[in-house]
């Protein structure tokens, strides 16, 4: 069929559902999670506490964050049998190995065929406890040291970072990370949660929707961001380069990786969360570029700030990380561990008003003809 018919490319600006989870305006580039400011949540909250939040709806009480907590803690274990899977892939990059490992999950998880609400919310913590453990043995084990096993006495960002580097994080460091996961936990129906929502509209469990995720994630115009924003200041090298780097890129009419967004038409509110710990982190370890290389990035895309096109959460998340010691290539698993609960409660809401996502494409193709033998098409 051809005819008149409005396609949206892309579904851009397309609802295809209700949500009660996350509120973007992108008009005025304000966020919330279940009524909250991201402002508010990345001052005074933890990533525990975010995730009770935008699985359970509310803020939790000092008793259900106890428990809440506990049950995160207690997750962290892995199944026998996936450190084998890890050890196969070993050399990958760390988001298909993380990918591998919790397709893997699905099979070496008993729990996993539990589609009920209960167990999805259970297997959704597990699998929230899980990533940081599977992204930090895998990068032990690729460097050939024994992994770290997890603290039951640390919280979810202390664990995550002494794992990753077999020493206590400081204070300041820990919590870097905690606000990092805060401001990556949720995002609506962006790229990797549509994924993940169209393989629980076919009644998938939720270890496929997550594999679905967190391929989906790995792009470079989605999660793979950070990592290109920080090749990109390494190719920079100085600020005073940053200007005739813009404007070669436009001039090829190529994306400068870190700005621009589907629906934020102002700056991305979670930007500027990272771009005070990048500031701050740089002066504190005596390596100021790379904030100054970043901010004269963003002075030269002033000129090109056509349809509000500005930087996004992941223009200054790359920096941090590197200041931090961790390689490149773990930038996209960090997003994911944070993004966790987002697609664990996108999830939830697709199954409990479950309908099988199935747009239309509108055919374009050769009209009717007749069938030709393999003998009459020629050589
Ligand atoms: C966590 C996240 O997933 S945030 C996104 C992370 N991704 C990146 O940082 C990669 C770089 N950015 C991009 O590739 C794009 O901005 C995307 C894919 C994220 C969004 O793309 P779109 O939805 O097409 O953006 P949008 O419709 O707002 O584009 C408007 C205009 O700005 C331009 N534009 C968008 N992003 C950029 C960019 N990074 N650099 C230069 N120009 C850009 C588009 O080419 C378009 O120009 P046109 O009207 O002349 O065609
Ligand atoms: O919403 C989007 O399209 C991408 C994004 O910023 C996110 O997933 O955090």
């Amino acid at each position: 069929m051809t005819g008149n018919v409005k396609i949206n490319r892309g579904l851009k600006g397309v609802y295809f559902e209700r949500s009660g989870v996350s509120d973007i305006d992108g008009a005025a580039g304000e966020l919330s999670y279940r009524g909250y400011s991201i402002h508010d949540l990345a001052t005074h909250s933890s990533f525990e506490e975010v995730a009770y939040l935008l699985i359970h709806g509310e803020l939790p009480t000092a008793a259900q964050l106890a428990d809440f907590d506990a049950a995160l803690r207690a997750g962290r274990d892995l199944p026998p049998g996936v450190l084998g899977v890890i050890e196969t892939c070993r050399d990958g990059h760390p988001m298909d190995v993380l990918r591998t490992a919790v397709s893997a999950l699905a099979a070496l998880d008993p729990a996993s065929a539990d589609n009920s609400e209960q167990g999805m919310i259970a297997t959704g913590l597990r699998l929230t406890a899980q990533l940081p453990v599977l992204v930090a043995h895998h990068h032990a084990i690729r460097e050939g040291r024994d992994p770290v096993a997890p603290d039951p006495e640390l919280g979810h960002a202390t664990n995550w970072l002494w794992m990753l580097k077999g020493q206590k994080p400081s204070a300041e460091a820990a919590r870097l990370a905690d606000v990092d996961f805060i401001l990556h936990a949720e995002h609506g129906s962006n790229a990797s949660s549509f994924a993940a929502r169209v393989t629980i509209g076919t009644e998938a469990g939720l270890h496929g929707a997550i594999t679905t995720a967190l391929a989906t994630l790995a792009g470079p115009a989605h999660g793979g961001a950070a990592e290109d924003v920080m090749k990109m200041v390494q190719d920079i090298g100085s600020p005073e380069n940053a200007a005739e780097y813009v404007r070669a890129k436009r001039a090829a009419r190529e994306a400068v990786t870190g700005f621009g967004h589907r629906v934020y038409r102002r700056e991305d509110p979670r930007a500027r969360h990272m771009r005070d710990g990048v500031r701050r982190l740089g002066e504190e370890m005596g390596a100021p570029q790379w904030y100054e290389i970043l901010q004269a990035v963003v002075e030269a895309m002033k000129p090109y700030a056509r349809h509000g096109l500005n930087v996004n959460v992941d223009f200054y998340s790359g920096v941090i990380y590197q200041l931090h010691g961790i390689p490149m290539d773990l930038y996209v698993p960090i997003f994911a561990i944070g993004r966790m609960p987002g697609w664990v409660i996108q999830c939830l809401e697709q199954a409990r008003r479950n309908i099988l996502i199935r747009p239309l494409t509108l055919y374009d193709g050769p009209p009717p003809r007749a069938y030709v033998p393999l003998q009459d098409r020629g050589t």
